[in-house]
């Protein structure tokens, strides 16, 4: 756990831009505090100068006026701050969001593996909102009421001394019992947002799930899940609740012991003749006015603790390591030329290697079709070449460089991928397809959505071009969306691309068009393609059968079905499928 001292200097880091602003709102929270102070002061003058009023000495204006004058002042400090400090943790939560953000479009894919998406959406959304919530609230307590019950007791020592030394007696209590109820609060803010974390993962996890749930009637299994997690976020709520509520009933009641001592002891002092009426009033008045900023002090502990766990969370995504990028070979346009030399990697030092042994040399133009069973290590090997993974032996190089050599944005560049899973953007067919382009050529848009045989459906919706698809894309069908994919592959133009082919078959139809729409893509290109379905990658100029991470075999479709070997074997068995 990050000490809390590391945690508030990390903190205070984002306020320095603002420097200004912060030192303005902290001088209008303390001059709210002190305005407060002030109407104590005010009501003992006025007391004691009843007389005066009484017999006409003093103006019956006076008092008024200065009373409405504090009152204005009141008004404008106390609507400048609060206006000044939410200023202020937009600001910072703005800056902070924006950096995880950052952080997260650049974090390797294995963190991704490791991590859950919901829970990751609560950290930029829940998170960062607790730390400026609890961050603003602890200032303006810690400012706007210390200062108001520094003057209190400044008030207070200064009407009668040694009244007021009864009041410090019972302050090491309170401070003990703030430090001891502190460290428990603390803890249970941190398994509350744990849980809650959790509770995102199993929403997202059976929502985005829902017909895996329908099919295997897993309603009851996640519902008992949910309810597990559920009672739990209800537990710790009440427990944190709970020991807050402790916490601050312990404090007031030594408040009203206090209070009553108070009493007792300005009782015997204003008979001892010590105390005026106006300060006998005003002292109880203090006295009675101290419990407010109290109360609030001792109770930061909750926000202060709410948000050091907030701010641990966000900062641990913050420091998670990027994608190593230590390239620094550019680069314009590759040929395509990819040489895999003794390659081997493992997912994990404690994890059998998904593959070894690996040489393959694709040369540019070459489409290679990759098959084998499910774990044969094909994806794996894709996963590598665009540098999602690292950490692997052997060489992996890109025109006679190796890959990691080149600075990962070019690198990138030179890649293209069509997957399984077709991901369209809430926005237009246009940004779709020339995505990440801030600035579309259109007629390159039109041509790659020709070519990947999509214009025609595209003509077809209301507006065309413009037409915003819905989230996910939900309102195209399986093979519009391949061919939305094939086009924005196309439009991208990379000397190299990765082909995940589709499971589902599509109907013969659409999947004529997408394999059409696939030849146009392909043509050209260095191809990798993941063969789920033997049948489409006959025409491969080379064909490589893995076997549990290893390439078992490798050669065209007439030589491999000639060889007899597992290609054969595999080829036969989807026919028999096929045919019945
Ligand atoms: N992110 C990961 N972390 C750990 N192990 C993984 C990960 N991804 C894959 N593996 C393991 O690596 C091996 C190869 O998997 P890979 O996904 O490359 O196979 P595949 O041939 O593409 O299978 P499929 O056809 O089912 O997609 C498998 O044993 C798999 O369990």
């Amino acid at each position: 756990m990050t000490s809390s001292g590391q945690l508030y200097l990390r903190l205070l880091r984002y306020f320095l831009p603002y420097r200004g602003i912060a030192v303005f709102t902290v001088i209008l929270m303390a001059a709210a505090g002190g305005v407060d102070a002030l109407m104590i002061k005010l009501l003992k003058e006025l007391i004691d100068r009843f007389e005066s009023l009484a017999n006409g000495s003093m103006a019956l204006w006076v008092m008024p006026a200065v009373l409405l004058a504090v009152g204005l002042t009141r008004m404008l400090t106390s609507y400048g701050y609060e206006y000044a400090s939410s200023w202020l943790s937009s600001r910072i939560t703005h800056d902070v969001r924006a950096e995880m953000y950052e952080r997260l479009l650049h974090l390797p894919v294995a963190t991704y593996d490791r991590a859950s998406v919901g829970e990751l959406l609560s950290r930029v959304t829940y998170d960062v909102n607790q730390i400026m919530e609890a961050g603003l609230q602890v200032i303006t307590v810690v400012v706007k009421d210390g200062v108001l019950a520094i003057s209190l007791l400044a008030i207070l020592l200064y009407t009668d001394w040694q009244l007021a030394m009864f009041c410090a007696l019972l302050l090491p209590g309170v401070a003990f019992s703030m430090k001891v109820v502190g460290r428990r609060q603390r803890r249970l803010s941190l398994q509350t947002q744990d849980s809650m974390g959790m509770l995102a993962r199993i929403l997202d996890e059976s929502l985005g799930g829902h017909r895996v749930v329908k099919i295997f009637n897993g309603q009851g299994y996640e519902a008992r899940r949910f309810s597990r997690t559920n009672q739990q976020v209800r537990r710790l709520t009440v427990k944190r609740a709970a020991t807050t509520a402790l916490n601050s009933g312990i404090n007031l009641f030594m408040v009203a012991i206090t209070i009553a001592l108070i009493v007792y002891f300005a009782g015997v002092r204003t008979q001892a003749g010590a105390l005026t009426a106006g300060d006998f009033v005003s002292f109880m008045g203090a006295m009675l006015l101290l419990q407010q900023p109290v109360k609030s002090l001792t109770k930061i502990n909750d926000s202060l603790h709410r948000g050091l766990a907030a701010a641990q969370t966000v900062f641990a995504l913050i420091d998670q390591p990027i994608e190593p990028d230590h390239g620094q070979h550019p680069i314009e346009r590759a040929r395509g030329d990819i040489d895999i030399r003794a390659l081997r990697f493992a997912y994990g030092a404690e994890l059998a290697p998904a593959l070894q042994d690996i040489d393959l040399h694709i040369r540019a133009g070459e489409t290679v079709a990759f098959v084998g069973q499910s774990g044969s290590g094909k994806t794996t090997l894709v996963n590598l070449i665009a540098r999602f993974y690292s950490g692997y032996d052997g060489d992996i190089l890109l025109d006679g460089t190796p890959i990691a050599d080149y600075r990962l944005h070019d690198y990138r560049q030179q890649l293209a991928m069509v997957g399984q899973d077709v991901v369209l953007f809430n926005d237009t067919v246009t940004a779709n397809i020339a995505y990440a382009d801030s600035n579309p050529d259109p007629a390159r848009v039109r041509a790659a959505a020709e070519a990947a045989f999509a214009a025609d459906f595209i003509a077809q919706l209301p507006k065309g071009y413009d037409e915003v698809l819905g989230e996910e894309g939900a309102r195209l069908s399986g093979g519009q969306r391949q061919r939305l994919a094939i086009a924005r592959a196309l439009y991208r133009d990379a000397p190299v691309l990765i082909l995940d082919e589709a499971t589902s078959a599509l109907d013969t139809e659409s999947e004529r068009m997408v394999q059409a729409a696939l030849d146009n893509l392909m043509r050209d290109r260095s191809t990798l393609v993941i063969a789920h379905r033997l049948s489409t990658i006959e025409k491969a100029d080379r064909i490589v059968v893995m076997h549990q991470g290893r390439i078992i075999e490798s050669g065209t479709h007439d030589a491999l079905m000639a060889r007899k070997g597992a290609y054969a074997a595999m080829h036969a068995v989807q026919f028999v499928e096929a045919a019945s």
